[in-house]
């Protein structure tokens, strides 16, 4: 083995226990583990190796005496530094060993999905050793290329809880600093500022964006890059087949808003400092994004949620009461509810391929999910040689054709799992293969509907239900049964008869409604008739997907010290 990639073992301290360090430069793991246990310390090294390793098991398995083996990935050690000051210590050890020694910063598991930084201070001897170790270190994560160094920082102030600012100054700055990551921060002074923002900004200089806020924040991000990346290739977003340029950078999120369900199902937690550190060892996943034109014009882009009907009017009526904060959604959810409208119209609907999983399997998309690492492999080879091409696939197509009634009409994304809903609105949606889950829940009475909203919570399949269909899709069509002239016409009637609760028909309750409106990642659209194309990959985010059962503390995986 050449000298450069053998592993680097040498004894070094941790506090007061000398350790087995090992750097494995080939597998890029750092180890270390206790060579001479205090309660064995006189019984010869290989003993107490050996009863320490059937502790460390039996501690594992009644959790009652810790592990003693350590490992943490090289990508994910945030940081090394030299400790240039000696610690003054009781303990005649280690005065004895302190002499040189160097701190390590690494992320670790400490809940399901939650990740903190950690550090371990290493204590040895020899000057040299410790130099060599620092040196061994740092080189290989000069190799961890795919790491930001310089990042654009937009924060929404208002989002959320208004904590934006000092969640970004108090736990995401100190992190960035500590791994030698500058930034350019921008505190936004009002809507599209960031957006506005991304269409002029040398984004060369940098290797991510950074959202901190919530969802709304994040699209604005979002739309900001996208636009700019057709804008600089010449493509025009108005044209519904046209394949749009993919965006070459980066995307993170820092939860800060009322609503953070892209960052939780990218990363499986909304918490701050598990993304900061997401982005810090410089995590990527693909995500697909839609584009919704109405009559040949762009209308918006979604990563998330589409919802016509039971979304679209809750998102309606918790517009009126945004001074609830985010329970508004509760009582909008609720009234909605009450009220039991549906709507008629079309839905034409372009089936995706078989290998590309259905709505109803049972497995979940997860970090490295095969069928979205099959679809990466596709969709480059397609760019490469310049065959993506949405007007192929759409004339290749079999176009299905449903009309109805209906009460909703939901297109995912990706799961849209959330705090609220954990399973989501489509837990078999995949984040990067080119698809969307489109569920039509026909008319039904109010115990139905209220039987298929509970199923979002709960073990249940909320899809096994007489009146629900659910298809993954390429692209589909939604025309409203009713032209929107008409709606129109008929609300200003409607307004006359405020607040009474609609059976459904709306012809006795006066509200109304002919047709709903599209809630568009939670912002409401102009229009009901729409055209939505999935664009595979469009976007990439500073995450790795949910982690299956990500314990917190494995044998040889990183352990508190
Ligand atoms: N300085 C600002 N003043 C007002 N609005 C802003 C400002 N900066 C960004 N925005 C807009 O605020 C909207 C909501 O932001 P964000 O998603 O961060 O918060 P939120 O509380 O989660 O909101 P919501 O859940 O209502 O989407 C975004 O659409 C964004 O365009």
């Amino acid at each position: 083995m050449e000298p450069a990639r053998r592993p680097l073992v040498s004894q070094l301290w941790v506090k007061n226990r000398c350790c087995e360090g090992v750097l494995d430069r080939g597998r890029g793991a750092l180890s270390w583990e206790e060579l001479q246990p205090r309660p064995q310390r006189d019984r010869g090294l290989c003993l107490a190796r050996v009863l320490h390793r059937a502790r460390g098991l039996i501690g594992r398995l009644t959790e009652q005496y810790p592990s003693v083996c350590h490992s943490v990935p090289i990508s994910e050690i945030i940081a090394i530094e030299a400790e240039t000051e000696q610690k003054r210590c009781n303990s005649v050890t280690w005065q004895k060993f302190k002499s040189h020694s160097f701190k390590v910063h690494y992320a670790q598991r400490v809940q399901k999905n939650r990740w903190r930084c950690c550090e371990v201070t290493f204590w040895c001897k020899d000057e040299e050793l410790c130099h060599q170790w620092i040196q061994a270190i740092k080189e290989l994560l000069e190799l961890q290329t795919s790491r930001p160094k310089h990042l654009l920082v937009y924060i929404n102030p208002y989002g959320g809880k208004q904590q934006g600012k000092q969640i970004y100054e108090q736990k995401v700055a100190p992190l960035f600093s500590l791994a030698s990551i500058t930034t350019d921060v921008i505190v936004t002074e009002r809507a599209d500022h960031a957006k506005d923002n991304l269409f002029e900004v040398n984004l060369e200089k940098y290797d991510g964006v950074i959202s901190v806020g919530g969802d709304g924040m994040f699209s604005e991000v979002m739309h900001g890059l996208i636009g700019r990346m057709q804008k600089d290739s010449g493509i025009d977003q108005n044209n519904p087949i046209a394949p749009l340029a993919p965006c070459n950078i980066r995307i993170g999120i820092i939860p800060a808003g009322s609503t953070d369900c892209i960052c939780y199902a990218t990363v499986g937690i909304n918490d701050p400092v598990t993304s900061t550190l997401h982005i810090i060892i410089g995590d990527l996943q693909f995500m697909d994004v839609c584009s919704v034109h109405h009559n040949n014009t762009f209308v918006k882009y979604s990563a998330s949620l589409l919802g016509y009907g039971f979304y679209g009017d809750v998102l309606k009526d918790s517009e009126k009461n945004r001074w609830m904060g985010p329970t508004r959604y509760d009582f909008s959810g609720f009234k909605t509810f009450l009220s039991h409208h549906y709507y008629e119209g079309t839905v034409s609907f372009q089936q995706a391929n078989q290998t590309l999983g259905s709505p109803r399997d049972k497995s979940t998309c997860r970090s490295g999910c095969n069928i979205c690492k099959q679809s990466t492999q596709e969709v480059e080879e397609k760019r490469r040689q310049h065959h993506y091409n949405l007007e192929e696939t759409e004339h290749n197509a079999d176009w299905k054709v449903i009309r109805g009634k209906f009460m909703a009409i939901n297109a995912a994304n990706m799961s849209c799992a959330c705090p609220r809903s954990p399973k989501g609105v489509s837990p078999a949606a995949h984040l990067a293969t080119g698809t969307i889950d489109l569920i039509l829940v026909r008319n039904c009475s109010r115990l139905n509907f209220l039987r298929h909203l509970i199923r979002h919570r709960n073990r249940d399949d909320q899809f096994d239900l007489a009146f629900v269909d659910v298809y993954r899709v390429r692209a589909f069509l939604f025309t409203p049964k009713h032209s929107e002239k008409e709606d129109t016409d008929n609300k200003d009637v409607g307004k006359k008869h405020f607040n009474q609760i609609c059976n459904g028909n709306h012809s006795s309750c006066g509200c109304n409604h002919v047709n709903s409106i599209w809630n568009c990642d939670g912002e409401a659209l102009d229009h009901a008739a729409v055209e939505v194309r999935v664009h595979c990959q469009l976007i990439k985010l500073f995450a790795r997907g949910i982690e299956e059962d990500s314990k917190p503390e494995d044998a040889c995986n990183p352990i508190r010290v």
